[in-house]
């Protein structure tokens, strides 16, 4: 290390002296960075190669350390077999070297830590989660034990998160290498709360199987959220393991396949344990649905929303090997553009077939693609007024640009700004608050005793319309914003968890897929869309507060609901349509009534000129003798069939206008829907 420089915490140089054959003298300089960790004889900084510029992780080991000749040993074991090995799920060993004082280990940089920080911020994990990190790790041992390394020391403070989410197991301090299979070591080591049995025992030596063993510890802990043998002292906690004593706690909940492995694995017996193979093939990685191949980066905070989990579920509703996305995350490292092109196969998430032992090349980079915003707003990016998205830009558009069709429309000039129009349901809200609740009620009751399953009644409060530019942006009853941009990709804000939905199709897929963040946690490729959501937001809450418009939002529940979404909307001359996520269509008429249909609940709400809503079952809906409503319905139910038409024609992106359509083609007279 640079003498002159040490002690000063900003620029620490690091020089790797290199003899070349000719005896001149190299050096490689490294720039010391920030501090990533303590273990109990390295400090861990973030390291810059000066030449390369590449960022890297640098465990620094004091000589004086290792004066004692078992440390030195331990130390030279540790990097001789981490030297050995390269695996996607195996942190990356790049070099080492030493100066007088130190001995220099670079290794692969993971930036998101390792499964201990994330357990203490998370508490536990859910089922999902831990079957995606179980399947990394299971691949990681399935390399480490085909190369005969046992690593002996498999515990949460070793398994890292590099900055795509992966899981890299680290620190092979205590890792061993056999001669031969069926060989038996007899060190005694590892970490008190994920020591196998056998190790403790000692007499009968012990194989790979004690990863195993960890690996189970590892399981439970994940989901339990503490150790299953964890006491406050060490003698304890052998004496329970040694007696396999440990239970499930009955406040947190676990599924059988799950409890059922940890069973398994932590048997006395390791000849009894599950091999890797069958932990792959055990019912808790193979429940009929997908496993993701790596979490959202808002997962290292909350756990994954109930729509990003529900893609993987086995109803059917999960993507299918080899047409799954890229995260948002890995466009900025891959070139790759097109997501119909070869590229896109390369999957995101294991399906059942690759648990069950076809695991897909585990190196393999994630699919690449580059999103379809950034090609888009990449070409209108050389227009000289969007190069530089700001604020005031976004206002000024707003108020002067033309809005399409929105701006000829008088429906979409009933606020000051063209191309904003407030949804007459929020007119309605704040005049008949009350009336909400009961609504809500009545809604969800009559929903779940006579028409199935309830239904968030959750719609589209505000809206405008800047599709002329950037899409449709949109306040929901239930506090979220969204926004639905003219590429068709849409983003949801949920503000009481700073969680950010960002949904998009793929490729022929026919299904949304959802990938989660958070305000603060999103790949510099949201950027753009991220701001606009912002803007679009405090403009349409802006509006609001003009209009004197106040609104109380429920106690949004979005962990245990998934978010709900305008996944269609659509312009007529006399309404805006919005389909959304919940499977309530919304059609909000230019004279202030509106129509929420419930396909699911089979219910119609209908909302008068005067802002008074009434529930109805669909089949009295339809033969009511409100002829009001009725025409409303039927003008409902004849955009729904052009927009039904319209898509199996020519899929519009979700978003369209009806404004050339006419109704009565329908039966429907077209200025004589009222
Ligand atoms: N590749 C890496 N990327 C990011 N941080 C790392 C990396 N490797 C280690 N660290 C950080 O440095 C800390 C110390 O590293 P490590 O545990 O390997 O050192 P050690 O002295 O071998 O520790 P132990 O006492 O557990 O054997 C880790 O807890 C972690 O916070």
């Amino acid at each position: 290390m640079d003498k002159a420089n040490e002690g000063k915490d900003q620029l620490i140089i690091i020089e790797e002296k290199i003899s070349k054959v000719n005896g001149e003298m190299a050096v490689k300089k490294y720039l010391r960075g920030k501090l990533l960790g303590k273990g109990g004889f390295a400090k861990c900084y973030e390291v810059t190669n000066l030449e390369t510029k590449k960022i890297i992780a640098a465990k620094i080991i004091p000589k004086q350390t290792l004066t004692k000749n078992r440390a030195r040993q331990k130390l030279i074991s540790e990097i001789k077999i981490h030297k050995s090995l390269n695996h996607q799920h195996v942190v990356a060993f790049e070099h080492v070297f030493e100066d007088h004082e130190n001995v220099y280990i670079l290794l692969e940089l993971c930036t998101n830590h390792t499964l201990n920080e994330l357990i203490k911020r998370r508490k536990r994990l859910t089922e999902l989660e831990v079957q995606c990190y179980v399947v990394q790790i299971v691949n990681a041992l399935k390399y480490l034990h085909s190369h005969k390394v046992i690593h002996r020391d498999l515990k949460l403070g070793n398994l890292f998160l590099n900055e795509k989410m992966e899981i890299k197991l680290g620190d092979f301090g205590l890792a061993t290498k056999l001669e031969f299979d069926g060989e038996k070591k007899h060190t005694i080591c590892g970490t008190p709360n994920y020591i196998a049995p056998e190790i403790l025992d000692g007499k009968t030596g012990h194989s790979y199987q004690v990863d195993i063993w960890s690996l189970g510890v590892i399981i439970y802990t994940l989901l339990i959220g503490k150790p299953p043998f964890e006491t406050p002292d060490v003698k304890t906690t052998y004496k329970k393991i040694r007696n396999i004593s440990y239970g499930f706690p009955e406040n947190v909940p676990i599924s059988d396949q799950a409890r059922g492995l940890i069973t398994r694995i932590l048997n006395i017996d390791p000849q009894r344990r599950p091999t890797l193979d069958e932990i792959m093939s055990s019912s808790f990685l193979n429940t009929g649905g997908t496993i993701p191949k790596v979490l959202p980066l808002a997962t290292l905070a909350c756990p994954p929303s109930a729509s990003y989990t529900k893609q993987f579920l086995p109803q059917g509703n999960a993507l299918k090997l080899n047409q799954a996305p890229m995260r948002l995350t890995d466009s900025a490292s891959q070139s790759t553009t097109n997501i119909k092109g070869k590229n896109a196969s390369t999957s995101n998430l294991y399906s059942k077939q690759t648990t069950t032992g076809a695991v897909p090349d585990a190196s393999r980079p994630l699919g690449g693609t580059t999103s379809n915003w950034n090609q888009v707003s990449s070409q209108k990016d050389q227009r000289p007024q969007t190069q530089q998205f700001q604020k005031s830009d976004f206002k000024t558009s707003m108020s002067t640009k033309n809005m399409g069709s929105g701006s000829q429309n008088p429906l979409f000039n009933q606020t000051n700004a063209p191309g904003l129009a407030t949804a007459q349901s929020l007119n309605t809200f704040t005049k008949t608050k009350n009336n909400f609740n009961s609504t809500q009620k009545g809604f969800m009751q009559t929903g779940t005793q006579n028409f199935g399953k309830p239904v968030q009644p959750v719609w589209v409060t505000q809206w405008v319309d800047y599709s002329a530019k950037y899409g449709l942006g949109y306040l929901l009853s239930n506090g979220c914003s969204g926004v639905f941009f003219n590429d068709s990709t849409k983003v949801i804000l949920d503000p009481t968890t700073n969680n950010i939905e960002y949904i998009e199709r793929l490729g022929n897929e026919r299904q949304d897929f959802v990938q989660q963040f958070t305000l603060k946690d999103y790949p510099p490729e949201m950027k753009k869309k991220v701001t606009l959501l912002s803007h679009f937001k405090s403009y349409l809450e802006e509006q609001m507060q003009k209009q004197n418009i106040q609104i109380e939002v429920p106690q949004f529940q979005g962990d245990l609901q998934p978010y709900v979404y305008v996944k269609k909307w659509m312009k007529t001359k006399h309404a805006i349509m919005f389909r959304l996520s919940n499977k309530i269509v919304q059609v909000s008429f230019q004279d202030k009534t509106e129509i929420l249909l419930s396909s699911e609940n089979k219910m119609v709400t209908y909302v008068d000129r005067k802002g008074t809503r009434t529930d109805y079952p669909l089949s009295t809906a339809l033969e009511s003798s409100n002829t009001e409503m009725s025409k409303r319905l039927k003008y409902t139910k004849d955009i729904l069939t052009h927009m039904l038409n319209n898509n199996t024609t020519n899929n519009n992106n979700g978003r369209g206008s009806m404004t050339n359509v006419n109704p009565t083609q329908n039966g429907t007279e077209k200025e004589n829907y009222n």
